[in-house]
């Protein structure tokens, strides 16, 4: 298994979540879906090993906790090498890259999550090593001033992102290979499903499995989520295996809702609706009534209501469709066209 190399206190992004690391696939061939992005890492680490160079730098995008970190840290099993983890925000100055970059070994991986908040000065540093291996350091200042390039190790940087728009061109055009992670099926949150619990020790059956899945919004770290709360709410009231009410009444205990949404996914859209009449209203107002970041907003509660179609985005903001009416119980059944009125309510 690769060796991860820890470096300051920021080195571990994913520190705060021991378990979704315990759970964390080791090798490419344990990753569930994503089938075809599996398919193309695997040819690119036959390549590496093949040609005997390393694995050109990747750019993974999706919304949190679809496996960004999974493939980063799966990738250097494959190759038999090292792993060293850090995030934009911990990268402040050029200085804060320089322990990660002499550290190296030859053909290891650099991770370097939330690469879009890593700031222009250190991007800029990071080019001449992404395309020769290779650094520019200036010693002193104003006349003194001189610039030495030092050699590295060559090695693979594997950046991970939830915003792939903000990434400048030239910082995107370095990454040799790009690659979106998509929501999960609920078919295949199932077998994480399965699979974690039986790394657990906690028997489930296939339907309690289904349950959690589908009510788990097409993303693996929270069907984790959901397994540990099940898991702890079954010890403490049942004996037995997780079987199918345990799963719905833990589930409903924990406030997520029959579709899976939560209690923020409710706030959101419930401010949406009746606050805002439903939109077009700015992501920075909602966001401001209901308290949360606009960031948590845009980049963890939105894209799964986007794409399960319980919002919209309009040149003016975010508009609620009919679907979310119908999961917060605003309408019985499918919306009418006409509210009572005579406004047009969907329109
Ligand atoms: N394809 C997968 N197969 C099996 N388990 C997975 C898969 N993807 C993710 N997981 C599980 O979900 C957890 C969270 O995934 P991961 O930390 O890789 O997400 P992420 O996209 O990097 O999120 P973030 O950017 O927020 O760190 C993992 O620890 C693992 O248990």
């Amino acid at each position: 298994m690769a060796r991860e190399k820890v470096i300051g206190s920021n080195s571990n992004p994913d520190d705060s979540n021991k378990h979704d690391a315990a759970l964390r696939p080791k090798l490419l061939k344990e990753v569930i879906g994503q089938r075809k992005v599996a398919e193309r890492l695997e040819i690119a680490v036959r390549a590496s090993k093949k040609l005997n160079e390393p694995l050109g730098h990747i750019l993974f995008d999706g919304p949190p906790g679809l496996g960004k970190t999974t493939f980063a840290t799966v990738l250097p099993n494959e190759l038999g090498t090292s792993i060293q983890l850090t995030s934009g925000p911990a990268l402040s100055k050029p200085a804060d890259l320089l322990p990660f970059l002499t550290n190296l070994d030859e053909g290891s991986v650099l991770f370097i999550d939330e690469i879009h908040r890593m700031p222009r000065i250190v991007e800029e540093f990071i080019y001449p090593a992404m395309e020769d291996f290779r650094i520019d350091i200036v010693l002193g200042e104003g006349m003194s001033a001189r610039t030495i390039s030092m050699n590295l190790k060559r090695f693979t940087l594997i950046g991970a992102t939830t915003r792939s728009g903000m990434l400048s061109g030239p910082m995107r055009d370095r990454f040799k290979m790009h690659e979106h992670l998509e929501f999960y099926s609920v078919e295949e949150l199932a077998t994480i499903v399965r699979v974690n619990a039986a790394k657990l020790n906690t028997p489930i059956t296939p339907e309690a499995a289904h349950e959690l899945a589908r009510r788990s919004r097409g993303t693996p770290r929270v069907a984790n989520s959901r397994l540990h709360w099940t898991r702890n709410y079954s010890a403490a009231e049942h004996d037995g295996p997780i079987t199918e009410p345990i799963a719905r009444a833990a589930l409903d205990m924990a406030e997520v809702d029959r579709d899976g949404l939560d209690k923020n996914d409710r706030k959101y859209l419930e401010t949406l609706i009746d606050l805002y009449a439903g939109g077009p209203t700015g992501v920075e107002a909602l966001a401001a009534t209901i308290n949360l970041a606009s960031d948590t907003l845009a980049d963890e509660i939105e894209p799964y209501l986007l794409r399960e179609q319980y919002i919209t985005r309009s040149p003016r903001g975010r508009v609620a469709m009919p679907r979310a009416y119908i999961a917060l119980g605003k309408l019985a059944s499918k919306p009418k066209t006409e509210d009572k009125q005579g406004g047009s309510l969907f329109d």
